[in-house]
């Protein structure tokens, strides 16, 4: 028998663990071959709905389910794991910004970061989703090395991604699966610049870039940009909710292609160290388009691309933003004594 994954889920009993656990368990992430052992976490005070997501994803009898288990004990949950998946944060309410739950939510990225040094596998993978994102992730990193190298922590921009998929495709007029190598640049937030330069459409059977496919320029530099980085605040305005479906569906796309690699030719959105390219500080978890080597499960900024001033400028802002939000999160982790 193929030895079985041991996935983490942090937040199981909030809004998108609901979504995110079930669609885990079935195979929608590792395949429908391989086994899981689902690790589920929240806070005590949830003990008993978390008991009671449990019990259900028991009696949706799934043949990739090999075990499930429901805790409190955040070093018993992260003992052994291979992949975690951090959702468990406070989420964000109409009028805020993400960055506005540094405070509350950086510490538990930093309790966290030292529970996968001291208790996870050396070569566990971690996607984070609880905001900001992109800070959480680099104080996660920042406290579980050197046990656990940068490059397995990952923020999470593929709902970004998705969105702007999404909003090409309608305008161009063709179905989700025709277009691809749209770009989310920068930080989960209302500075990330969604970019579609580099981006593919197949229309009328011929595959044409982005901006032909689409033919209005000045969508896709105005509202296109604006309504990918506002979409989490429209959907918390009609929902009072933040995304949970769509946020647990990107997830899965996210760790899915960490873990089987991407198409060849495509790319797909993921923040993630940087390394110092396109002139990206080094260490900042940026989201890039990067590509994944099926065989090594390893990513790889895309090189090479084209900025034009108008990218550049769109990339500062988003860049500054994320060096202000690492400086702010450092001293408030110094400021925390745990
Ligand atoms: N990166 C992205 O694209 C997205 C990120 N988010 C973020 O994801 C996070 C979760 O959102 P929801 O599920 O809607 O929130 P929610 O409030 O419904 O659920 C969060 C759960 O996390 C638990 N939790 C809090 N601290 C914890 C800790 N230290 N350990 C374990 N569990 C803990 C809570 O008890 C709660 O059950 C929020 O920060 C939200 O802003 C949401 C959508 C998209
Ligand atoms: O907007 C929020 O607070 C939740 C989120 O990150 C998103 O939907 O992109």
């Amino acid at each position: 028998m193929v030895a079985p994954i041991r996935a983490l889920v942090t937040g199981a009993a909030g809004q998108i663990g609901y979504s995110l656990v079930i669609e885990i368990a079935k195979g929608d992430v590792f395949g429908p071959e391989q086994p899981v052992e689902l690790v589920m976490l929240d806070l005590p005070f949830c003990a008993q709905s978390l008991d009671g997501v449990k019990m259900e994803l028991q009696d949706c009898a799934l043949p990739t389910l090999v075990g499930v288990e429901a805790l409190t004990d955040e070093a018993a949950a992260f003992k052994n794991i291979d992949y975690a998946f951090l959702v468990g944060a406070m989420p964000r309410r109409e009028g805020m910004e993400r960055k506005d739950l540094l405070a509350a939510n950086v510490k538990i990225f930093k309790s966290q970061g030292k529970s996968l040094a001291e208790h996870a596998k050396p070569t566990t993978k971690v996607i984070v989703v609880g905001n900001p994102a992109n800070t959480n992730a680099f104080i996660c990193a920042k406290y579980a090395a050197p046990k656990i190298p940068a490059e397995n922590f990952s923020a999470m921009t593929r709902l970004d991604h998705n969105r702007a998929l999404a909003q090409v495709a309608a305008k161009a007029g063709v179905t989700i699966g025709a277009v691809k190598n749209v770009i989310i640049w920068g930080n989960h937030s209302s500075t990330q610049f969604p970019d579609v330069r580099h981006a593919k459409v197949t229309k009328d059977g011929k595959e044409v870039d982005a901006y032909t496919a689409v033919n209005d320029n000045a969508f896709l530099q105005g509202e296109f940009i604006s309504i990918v980085q506002k979409r989490g605040a429209a959907i918390i305005e009609r929902r009072k909710f933040s995304s949970a479906m769509s946020a647990a569906k990107a997830a899965c796309d996210h760790i899915r292609d960490w873990h089987v690699g991407t198409q060849p030719g495509q790319f797909i959105s993921m923040a993630v160290p940087s390394d110092g390219s396109y002139g990206v500080p080094q260490g900042l978890i940026f989201s890039f388009p990067v590509q994944i080597c099926p065989d090594t499960k390893k990513w790889k900024i895309v090189q090479g691309l084209e900025l034009d001033e108008f990218a550049k400028g769109k990339i500062d802002v988003t860049t500054k933003e994320l060096i202000e939000e690492r400086d702010e999160a450092l001293k408030a982790c110094e400021e925390a004594n745990m």
